[in-house]
């Protein structure tokens, strides 16, 4: 069972757009309302490909109700734990050609009492998990070392841990020794302080942030695909997406693809791009199916260092 620890989720309201006019009203083509936070969509794409999960997560007010009865409607089996801050919103402009805009809420603050009853309720789910996935931002005064401090208790208890965050909050994360780690690349270059701009610098920063501590570094690159670093070999892939809806989510899905077959080596990097080029071929922050996913289109390739990275950065 993968457990997942999202302390900042979200409702997810997408709204499709022709195109995007400062200072105008536009007339949404379409609109889609979705449970979210990263930990969230780890376990939406998770029980969608029929692999056990349970999502940890804080709610409140009647955005947070809402937001546990769209999980509930999913079939997530998950730990909510009733705070006094109302759960955010978060919406994501999408247009035509897939380029999405994300506005993202900075979520309201957990008491300390909030944050150790959230963190009691992983502790203790976490002894029948495999491995515990704690991902997303942090809400306000949440310490930035909470990952952290998370983590050194899971490693004492001898749980794998994946961490998907970013800032401080992954720096010290990483110092802690997770398991794993799910940096995209900008996520990387600000927590290695290298710039990235050829796959080469991927390598180079992915074995840097090995060296403060992560066991594995999955970094995932947008269009360009994602490198995957364990000890002392690495991979690389991709897989094209011929009609891109809205990326949002990607990065979940593939962290999700990537645990659910195996969290190590070529086989386990592929199906997480699968995942993740699913995903970004659905509205919203839907998370893919058996039916949505195409492992055919995806290409593993020994990195060439000096390929330059075309998406995003
Ligand atoms: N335009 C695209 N074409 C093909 N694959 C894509 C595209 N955008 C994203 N992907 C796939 O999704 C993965 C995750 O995308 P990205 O690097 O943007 O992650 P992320 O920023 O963590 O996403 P999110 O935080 O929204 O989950 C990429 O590694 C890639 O496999
Ligand atoms: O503010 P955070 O926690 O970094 O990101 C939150 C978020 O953008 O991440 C998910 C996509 O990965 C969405 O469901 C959600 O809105």
């Amino acid at each position: 069972m993968i457990l997942t620890l999202t302390l900042n989720p979200s409702l997810d309201r997408t709204i499709e757009v022709g195109s995007l006019t400062r200072g105008a009203v536009i007339r949404a083509a379409a609109a889609h309302l979705d449970p979210g936070g990263k930990g969230v969509n780890v376990s939406r794409a998770l029980l969608a490909n029929q692999v056990r999960s349970c999502a940890v997560i804080p709610f409140g007010g009647d955005e947070g109700r809402q937001l546990v009865g769209l999980l509930s409607a999913e079939g997530i089996d998950m730990i909510p734990v009733s705070v006094g801050g109302s759960t955010r919103s978060n919406v994501t402009l999408a247009e035509p050609d897939g380029t999405v805009t994300k506005l993202n809420e900075p979520g309201t603050a957990l008491t300390p009492s909030e944050l150790d009853t959230l963190a009691s309720a992983v502790l203790g789910a976490a002894e029948s998990a495999d491995w515990v996935v704690a991902s997303g931002s942090l809400p306000p005064g949440v310490p930035v070392d909470v990952y952290a401090g998370l983590c050194r208790r899971f490693a004492a208890a001898g749980i794998q841990t994946a961490i998907d965050t970013s800032g401080p909050a992954l720096v010290a994360a990483v110092a802690a020794g997770p398991t794993l780690v799910k940096p995209n690349r900008e996520e990387l270059a600000e927590a290695t302080g290298t710039p990235i701009t050829r796959l080469g610098d991927v390598i180079d920063a992915a074995e840097k942030l090995r060296g403060m501590g992560a066991r594995s570094v999955l970094t995932s690159l947008g269009a360009d695909g994602a490198l995957l670093m364990e000890d002392d070999r690495f991979w690389y892939g991709r897989c094209p997406v011929e009609e891109p809806r809205s990326s949002v989510g990607a990065g979940d899905a593939m962290l999700a693809g990537f645990l659910a077959a195996g969290a190590s080596g070529e086989a386990a990097l592929a199906e997480g791009l699968a995942w993740a080029s699913a995903a970004v071929g659905l509205p919203g922050s839907r998370m893919p199916a058996p039916a949505d996913i195409d492992r055919s289109a995806v290409r593993i390739s020994t990195p060439d260092p000096a390929q330059p990275l075309v998406s995003g950065g």
